[in-house]
């Protein structure tokens, strides 16, 4: 592909063109201080965090199920001893428009890396928020007419490393966006405890199929923002996922296509929900990923659905 024409409606449509993280060199374990998200620091402590040959495997699945569906799949270049799993977060796609995210700190240097790629877009069509705004893909969907992003909102907003999208950012996103309803969900958050924290939007809800969705009520802090999703996709449409599904990423599973998505092998409950609804389920591999509180929509950046 010489040229990148970028189209994305929504979170579901059929997928064409994909950039793919890389856990080639991920280097050895952070420190407990290095780490940026609590599940991570979790298995840390415990000697359980994941090892790197461990992700390549697991990553190879992913690219085997998206090459069987004809994906093009483009991949950042390695930098050395650096974790780029989560390529969601670097920036996203809305529309035609690609927007450079302005990441964690710790995480910056992963958009130089997908500069190649960049290249293959038309310029105009790439933009970066101001300083202020800090925004990272993870929170951000386009679902049709809406954008829905995760936010924090609370004064201490600061203090939480674990809090990526401010408020600056959901306000950007209505100016720039002015054709598309933009809604924001204040996320629960914790820096220690991985069980009580959303990192993202897509730690806790996800649109599925035509017009389902997967959600956990105790991931929004306002209960009428988490009722408006329910009543929008309508409550027989929504799988709720219980704490401890929420805490291995079940809403974290990547589409393909309206009826066809990639989820991780052990998501039984799920996955059976999926397939009672003609969803095909391409079972992979992803639990040592999981360990870093991301999963498979995490490390995937679409760039075409249809
Ligand atoms: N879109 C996501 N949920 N990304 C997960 C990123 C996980 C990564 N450990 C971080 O803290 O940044």
């Amino acid at each position: 592909m010489d040229k990148i024409d970028l189209h994305i409606p929504n979170e579901t449509a059929r997928l064409r063109a994909v950039i793919l993280g890389t856990a080639m060199s991920n280097g050895a374990a952070p420190s407990l201080e290095e780490a940026y998200d609590p599940k991570s620091r979790e298995h840390i402590a415990a000697g359980t965090y994941p090892q790197n040959p461990d992700m390549i495997i697991e990553m190879a699945h992913v690219a085997a199920v998206l090459s069987k569906y004809d994906v093009a799949i483009f991949s950042p270049v390695q930098i050395q001893d650096y974790n780029q799993i989560f390529t969601r977060d670097i920036g996203f796609v809305i529309g035609d428009t690609f927007v450079k995210s302005n990441i964690l700190p710790d995480r910056d240097q992963e958009i130089e890396a997908i500069q190649h790629i960049l290249n293959k877009i038309d310029p105009s069509k790439i933009i970066k928020p101001p300083e202020e705004v800090h925004v990272e893909g993870g929170d951000v969907m386009v679902h049709n007419d809406y954008i829905f992003v995760g936010t924090y909102r609370g004064d201490d907003y600061p203090n939480f490393i674990t809090a990526r999208t401010n408020v600056q950012a959901v306000e950007w996103l209505e100016k720039t966006f002015p054709n598309k309803k933009v809604v924001s969900f204040n996320l629960r958050k914790s820096n220690e405890v991985a069980r009580d924290n959303a990192l993202h939007l897509d730690c806790c809800f996800q649109p599925v199929g035509h017009n389902k969705c997967i959600i956990h009520r105790n991931g929004f802090l306002e209960e009428e923002e988490y009722e408006f999703l329910v009543d929008l996709f309508g409550k027989q449409n929504c799988f709720e996922l219980t704490k401890d599904e929420m805490y291995h990423m079940n809403s974290n599973i990547f589409s393909i296509a309206p009826d066809v998505v990639i989820s991780e092998r052990g998501f039984t409950r799920l996955n059976d929900w999926l397939r009672s609804h003609n969803i095909t389920v391409e079972e992979v591999p992803y639990a040592e990923i999981a360990k870093q509180e991301g999963l498979l929509r995490c490390s995937t950046l679409p760039l075409i659905r249809d």
